[in-house]
């Protein structure tokens, strides 16, 4: 009889303990079913051994042991451990809410190899020498020699080679030559891509990478946009899956999977490849887990919470635009799966490749104090193919006529004269962000947040962006009666019906993310795009990051001034980001391209860094900026954040939590002032936040580790929660 450890999804941060009759040390990572309270749950079991300190009484057997599917790996397990310690958060919680959620439910799953058997060889399989076979035996050296050249093989194409392939696949299965794996369903890609020449900048990056493939090495790939990082990622994971071992790839956003997904088929058509992003369905998400475990997937895409995915033989992690903010969970265990994927790396000891054009402050300091192997691509990788010249225009001497100037109209017009697409980027959607009564200032604004509500001129409504909070527009001003409420300000819908008067022959698309909330748009918009059946887009962030759009030449920013003057210190960093990635994507096969920025403040040295297209000298002149006032990354930050119906109530808990802390204050530690957040009402809750600073991760580490048990044993009330945010992103 032994006693096993079970994680289960509670916010207590312990294992529970049961008896178990059939269980032994090798179940570690099942999951079981067992008597909870008055009801039963789910959990996954730790840990099993000999004695517990609960009494014989207490103790209770479990319900179920569920063996459909394999135990999780242990790295896995050790991951879950390590983000327990690491950010602070409930054991049972990490655990299960990274699992997908079929395996949450207590019911049992069936993994099904949803795919097509192909057969291969083993690695012994693959150094005989077809002469070791005897020269009579012609049929089973040419199967040989076929299984040798293509890596993986259908029975049926094997079959057409002679009628005796199965009894003869059988006996190099005997030998211990080859072997059947499943690969799942619409594997098979009809068009098959072969590797451009690498550029020269290129070469040199895949070469230093593939020289170190099987150590832990994380690199930044640090290359301009339209530099070709992907083909340096193509090409190193061709060394990876070449020796049978898995490649993951995280991308910020799930509308950047299906354009990389297809790369990938194309260019890897017998390496299986899943999917993982929040658009697949419970099943497909744990078929494509389960895959992965089993190594019947080569390639795992997908967005930061496939980083929890387990893996039979990993061998390559790329994160690709890692300084994107979407790395970092913002709700439950809030983890930076960019940070999880270097312990991963570290752990299964595999290199990592880090990509982007304008790098996290965070990876760039790693990488310019050699922590990090730094790689440098200067140049675009499309023969023709030049950065684009980037325009300030002076809102101040040229007025904007609802939000667009005439250079950036007539550059329009023009690049449609053309035949060439233009990008028309303002990140912010809706009619207007603003609905305004003339007479007595009175604003709309959310009742649940502190936010105004957004106008929508489709279905004439106001939205909040933050809680969802939506309702129609008023007919007059609630506060003083006047029928003159007005609209100001300018979001993707106004400027595109600005577009559409001013030019009226020309094709315009809208995309942000209510115009691709209809399920399959995205692909359409996509296509559209492709087959040039479009002129001009009008489009938020979703259409700046990451995509490659040939025919684009001309990309206009308006009104980016917004985020200049923000009180987060990271606000400049990401607007900097934000906009090199815009501005990028002009230009990027043979037509030459141009970016206009409309600003009132063209001599703001972040325009001009962006126009010299300048991320190194800004970087470091950020970082200085850092340094000076002692923030990350020279600084490691908690924020410990707190939300009650009303704002005194938050910030008392926070001072009860900083006075907690006072015996094991150090000169290490920084506590900072309980305040309300920036945005302090959310979703009809008052939010208040402190922050926790430390010269170094160990010194938070200890710090936090001390803190905690006070912070679980303070009385809250039963309407206040708190948690804890590790290397905050946003403060
Ligand atoms: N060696 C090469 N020869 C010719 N074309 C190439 C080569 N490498 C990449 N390209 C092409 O260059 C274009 C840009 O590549 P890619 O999209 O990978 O850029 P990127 O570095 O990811 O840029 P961004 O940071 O803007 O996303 C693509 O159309 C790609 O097909
Ligand atoms: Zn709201």
């Amino acid at each position: 009889m032994a006693i096993i450890r079970v994680a289960l999804d509670v916010p207590l941060d312990c294992l529970f303990d049961y008896v178990s009759e059939e269980t032994s040390s090798t179940d570690i990572g099942l999951r079981v079913r067992v008597p909870f309270g008055k009801r039963e749950a789910i959990g996954i079991i730790l840990d099993v051994c000999a004695a517990t300190q609960i009494t014989a009484d207490k103790l209770k057997p479990i319900h179920q042991l569920y063996r459909e599917i394999p135990p999780l790996p242990h790295d896995l397990i050790e991951l879950y451990r390590f983000c327990n310690r690491y950010y602070h958060h409930p054991i049972g919680q990490v655990v299960m809410n990274s699992l997908p959620a079929l395996l949450r439910k207590t019911r049992s799953v069936t993994c099904k190899p949803d795919g097509v058997l192909l057969w291969k060889l083993t690695s012994i399989g693959q150094t005989v020498g077809i002469d070791t076979i005897p020269a009579r035996s012609k049929t089973k050296r040419e199967l040989l020699r076929l299984l040798q050249q293509n890596r993986q093989t259908t029975a049926a194409f094997l079959g057409e080679i002679t009628p005796h392939t199965r009894k003869l696949l059988r006996e190099l299965v005997a030998s211990g030559w080859a072997e059947e794996t499943v690969v799942s369903r619409g594997q098979q890609t009809t068009t098959v891509t072969t590797a451009p020449a690498a550029t020269a900048e290129q070469a040199e990056a895949i070469a230093a990478m593939t020289a170190m493939a099987n150590q832990f090495t994380p690199w930044l790939l640090q290359g301009v946009t339209g530099s070709g990082k992907t083909e340096v990622y193509l090409q190193v994971a061709a060394t990876i899956l070449a020796q049978q071992k898995q490649v993951l790839i995280l991308v910020p956003e799930i509308n950047l999977t299906p354009q990389l997904e297809a790369i990938f088929r194309q260019r890897f058509p017998a390496s299986p490849l899943i999917s993982l992003h929040s658009g697949v369905t419970d099943n497909e998400r744990l078929q494509g887990w389960c895959q992965a475990q089993h190594q019947q997937t080569g390639i795992v895409l997908g967005t930061r919470l496939a980083i929890f995915t387990p893996f039979a033989n990993l061998g390559l992690i790329v994160i690709d635009e890692e300084q994107d903010s979407s790395f970092k969970q913002q709700d439950g265990l809030r983890y930076s799966a960019r940070d999880l994927a270097i312990y991963r790396a570290k752990q299964l000891d595999i290199p990592i490749i880090l990509g982007s054009a304008t790098p996290s402050l965070e990876s760039y300091y790693h990488a310019i104090n050699g922590h990090y192997k730094h790689l440098r691509l200067r140049t675009r990788a499309a023969s023709q193919a030049r950065l684009p010249a980037i325009r300030c225009i002076d809102l101040r001497i040229v007025k904007a006529q609802e939000g667009l100037t005439e250079p950036v109209l007539n550059a329009l017009r023009e690049t449609t004269a053309q035949n060439l697409q233009s990008l028309v980027f303002i990140n912010r959607r809706g009619y207007a962000p603003v609905l305004l009564c003339k007479s007595c200032r009175w604003t709309a604004t959310c009742t649940r947040c502190s936010s105004r509500l957004v106008f929508h001129l489709p279905a004439r409504q106001l939205r909040c962006h933050y809680c969802g909070y939506q309702q129609s527009v008023p007919s007059a001003c609630p506060q003083c009666g006047d029928q003159d409420i007005l609209p100001f300000g300018h979001g993707t819908q106004r400027i595109e019906s600005a577009l559409i008067n001013h030019l009226p022959d020309a094709r315009i698309m809208r995309v942000d993310r209510d115009s691709i909330r209809r399920k399959h748009a995205w692909q359409a918009i996509l296509t559209t795009i492709q087959q040039k059946k479009v002129d001009i887009l009008v489009g938020t962030q979703l259409l700046a990051k990451g995509h490659d759009f040939p025919n684009l030449a001309l990309v206009c920013i308006i009104n980016p001034d917004a985020s200049l003057y923000s009180a987060d210190f990271r606000a400049e960093e990401q607007l900097f980001t934000q906009l090199m990635q815009v501005a990028g994507r002009a230009g990027r096969a043979e037509t030459p391209g141009t970016v206009l920025i409309q600003t009132e403040f063209p001599h703001h040295p972040i325009y001009q860094a962006l126009m010299r297209q300048d991320y190194d000298h800004y970087a470091q002149q950020m970082l200085k900026d850092r340094q000076a006032m002692n923030f990350p990354p020279f600084a490691y930050q908690a924020a410990l954040r707190a939300e009650a119906p009303v704002i005194q109530d938050a910030l008392a808990f926070l001072g009860k939590a900083s006075a907690a802390s006072q015996n094991r204050h150090s000169k290490q530690i920084q506590l900072f002032d309980p305040v309300p957040a920036p945005m302090m009402r959310l979703n009809g809750m008052e939010r208040a936040q402190l922050l926790v600073q430390a010269d170094s991760r160990k010194s938070l580490q200890h710090f936090l580790t001390d803190w905690q048990p006070h912070l679980v044993a303070l009385p809250t009330g039963s309407k206040l929660r708190w948690h804890l945010d590790i290397d905050p992103i946003s403060l």
